[in-house]
């Protein structure tokens, strides 16, 4: 609980911490005009400036909900309008029509997209409402720094496209999801199949359709790519000086285990996917030239029994979040046959930490998550409980060891020993 005059008086002062470190070297202050010669990002900020920046946006996010008061704040629906907007900003590559540094009037977006005129200002004034585009003179359009940034960063525009075509529909049928299959572990009984009206899961949907399937991939590129992710955090922070082979399940094209075979020159890795990834990864020339004799590449479906006997480490990241507990037990299930007393198990996957330490701004966008993954495919976040449940269920052979969240990470390492 706090008190709004505390709110803003933190803010104010960490705002400040924000802004001087801005000036003292000479970085661009926040504004939504496009700026053109934008120095480095802020994204490398010292610890304790990053620390008072998150502090006042999640302060500013409390702040803003007290000063609404209880029916305004719920009554506000600002960020459902916004992806409307983006929605339809994306649908009809608006941020493209647009030039950088030129404009273009409601009338001649419209004609361009075979739109009414007065439809498309509709939506678009919706976007500028949010900063995305502005409306310079009456009746024009020009770039904002959030507009111009979907034009740029091809990454970001297929992040929010499919957030605002695939997912942002699903919410919707969520309710009516969990009621029409209450309690489902299964992956085509989702929110996502009642919105696509079909018995495939949304993998199987999106191996059918290439279009859908890029932006999916380039989405999670993006997603991937946020500070938190970075393959040295693994690399660094767990010591691998016990372990020569190193399997790399689910590993697409090998991005983690490249780095980790360049950061620890003994190991012996073998990154597993499914056919079609495998043949693209060896296709785009992956493994490279200096790593070749320490990664290969496997095709392997983790559906079936692991091949590799006796390994020292079998890795998953990011896979586990894409399922179900009783599906993720399969999984693990698969491994026991190849496993040898003290093999171990390492998931490099979110561990949420337990409801009432983060603020109301972290909860959101944990529980936003957690919401996102169970309208695909009925998979959840999991909690340090959550894991050692899930090992225990598949196999009592599992011996659980720990959690650890290393510093700067989004992910954290979960790890367990075969000990039969
Ligand atoms: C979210 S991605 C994670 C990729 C990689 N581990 C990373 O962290 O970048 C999930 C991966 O699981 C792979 N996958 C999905 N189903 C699979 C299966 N049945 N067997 C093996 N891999 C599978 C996908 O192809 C994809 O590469």
């Amino acid at each position: 609980m706090s008190d709004i005059g505390e709110l803003a008086a933190r803010i104010e002062a960490n705002t400040r911490i924000f802004q001087d470190y801005l000036k003292k070297h000479d970085l661009p202050m926040p504004s939504h005009e496009v700026k053109f010669d934008q120095k480095p990002s802020t994204e490398q900020l010292p610890d304790d400036v990053a620390v008072a920046q998150t502090t006042a946006i999640e302060d500013s996010y409390e702040l803003r909900n007290l000063l609404m008061g209880p029916a305004g704040s719920m009554l506000d629906a600002s960020s459902e309008l916004k992806a409307l907007s983006l929605q339809f900003i994306l649908r009809f590559k608006i941020h493209k029509l647009v030039k950088p540094g030129e404009t273009m009037t409601f009338e001649e977006i419209a004609l361009k997209c075979n739109l009414d005129a007065l439809d498309t200002r509709r939506l678009l004034r919706m976007g500028m409402a949010e900063h995305i585009f502005q409306e310079p003179q009456p009746g024009v359009v020009a770039h904002t720094a959030a507009s111009q940034a979907l034009a740029d960063d091809v990454l970001l525009a297929s992040w929010l496209d499919m957030v605002v075509q695939e997912l942002w529909p699903c919410y919707s049928k969520l309710v009516d999801s969990i009621t029409k299959y209450p309690g489902s572990e299964e992956a085509n009984q989702t929110a996502y199949s009642l919105v696509h009206n079909t018995t495939l899961t949304a993998f199987q949907l999106w191996e059918q359709d290439p279009v859908r399937a890029a932006r999916m991939g380039d989405g999670m590129s993006y997603w991937k790519k946020s500070p938190g992710f970075e393959p040295e955090i693994l690399t660094t922070a767990y010591d691998f000086s016990n372990i020569t082979t190193f399997i790399d399940v689910g590993g697409s094209h090998g991005f983690i285990s490249i780095a980790l075979a360049r950061q620890h020159p003994h190991l012996k890795i073998t990154v597993q996917d499914l056919p079609a990834t495998i043949k693209s990864a060896k296709a785009q020339g992956f493994p490279p030239e200096d790593v070749r004799d320490r990664v290969s590449f496997m095709a392997h479906d983790f559906w079936s029994t692991q091949p590799i006997e006796g390994a020292d480490m079998y890795y998953f990241r990011l896979v586990f979040h894409d399922w179900s507990d009783e599906y993720c037990c399969r999984i693990l299930r698969q491994l026991a046959p190849a496993l040898i007393p003290g093999s171990r198990i390492l998931i490099n996957d979110a561990c949420v930490p337990p409801w009432g330490l983060s603020s109301p701004y972290q909860a959101r966008r944990l529980q936003a998550v957690d919401l996102t993954v169970k309208c695909f495919s009925n998979a959840r976040e999991r909690a340090e409980e959550d894991w050692r449940a899930l090992f225990r269920k598949a196999d009592t052979r599992f011996k659980f060891l720990a959690v650890t969240m290393p510093t700067k990470s989004a992910l954290a390492l979960i790890e367990a020993e075969w000990s039969p």
